[in-house]
């Protein structure tokens, strides 16, 4: 049976990988720049990243790891995770009252094998003001996350609609993640 390593510091994969019966698994933090090449689709940008945190850590032959990417894309523009408060406002009041796209590269590696797919959401944002952006801010909770807001705590009071896989706005999309382990002979269900 292969062991399962989750190569990511996000404690949100953490926790779903978790909530979805996988009990027994080591985490190993991949140490990535996030650079990719020039005129890359949004699925391509975050399944290239997947890949390259999934090179960037050592692993046995038993061991199956796991990376994946998440990004947040409104029209043209890609947002990651904000410098600072300034960009989070930024961000915030851009996504307010507007459609985006949140996508996430996922990559499944054990030794020379590897497998990559991606997932797109679309999120409705209401329209909101700078006032309760800025206390939004203050919470702490946009700092560490794609497009500065976390769909799975207080950012859900910034969300109208989602069209899509919710755990894949949250950095893990956990059905497309229990197909891939499928295909690599792990079944949770
Ligand atoms: C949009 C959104 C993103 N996020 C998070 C998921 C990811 O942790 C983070 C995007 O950054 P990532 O670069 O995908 O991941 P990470 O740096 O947190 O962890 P690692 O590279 O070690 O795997 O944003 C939420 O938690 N909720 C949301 O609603």
């Amino acid at each position: 049976m292969a062991r399962i390593v989750l190569a990511s510091g996000s404690p949100r994969r953490q926790e779903l990988l978790t909530r979805i019966g996988i009990r027994d698994f080591t985490v190993r933090v991949p140490q990535v720049e996030e650079w990719y090449p020039q005129g890359l689709t949004p699925p391509e940008i975050v399944s290239y990243i997947s890949r390259e945190k999934s090179q960037a850590v050592p692993s046995e032959e038993d061991e199956i790891v796991i990376t994946a990417d998440t990004m947040v894309f409104l029209d043209q523009q890609r947002l990651g995770k904000p410098k600072d408060e300034a960009d989070a406002l930024r961000m915030l009041t851009d996504l307010a009252g507007r459609r985006h796209t949140v996508c996430t590269g996922v990559t499944l590696r054990q030794g020379q094998r590897s497998l990559t797919r991606a997932q797109s959401t679309d999120v409705y944002f209401r329209p909101a003001g700078r006032e309760e952006l800025t206390a939004y801010i203050r919470g702490g909770e946009p700092m560490d996350k794609a497009g500065a807001y976390g769909v799975q705590g207080q950012g859900a009071l910034l969300v109208e609609r989602i069209d899509g896989d919710f755990f894949n706005v949250m950095g893990l999309p956990v059905l497309l993640l229990s197909r891939m382990l499928a295909e690599f002979g792990v079944t949770l269900l």
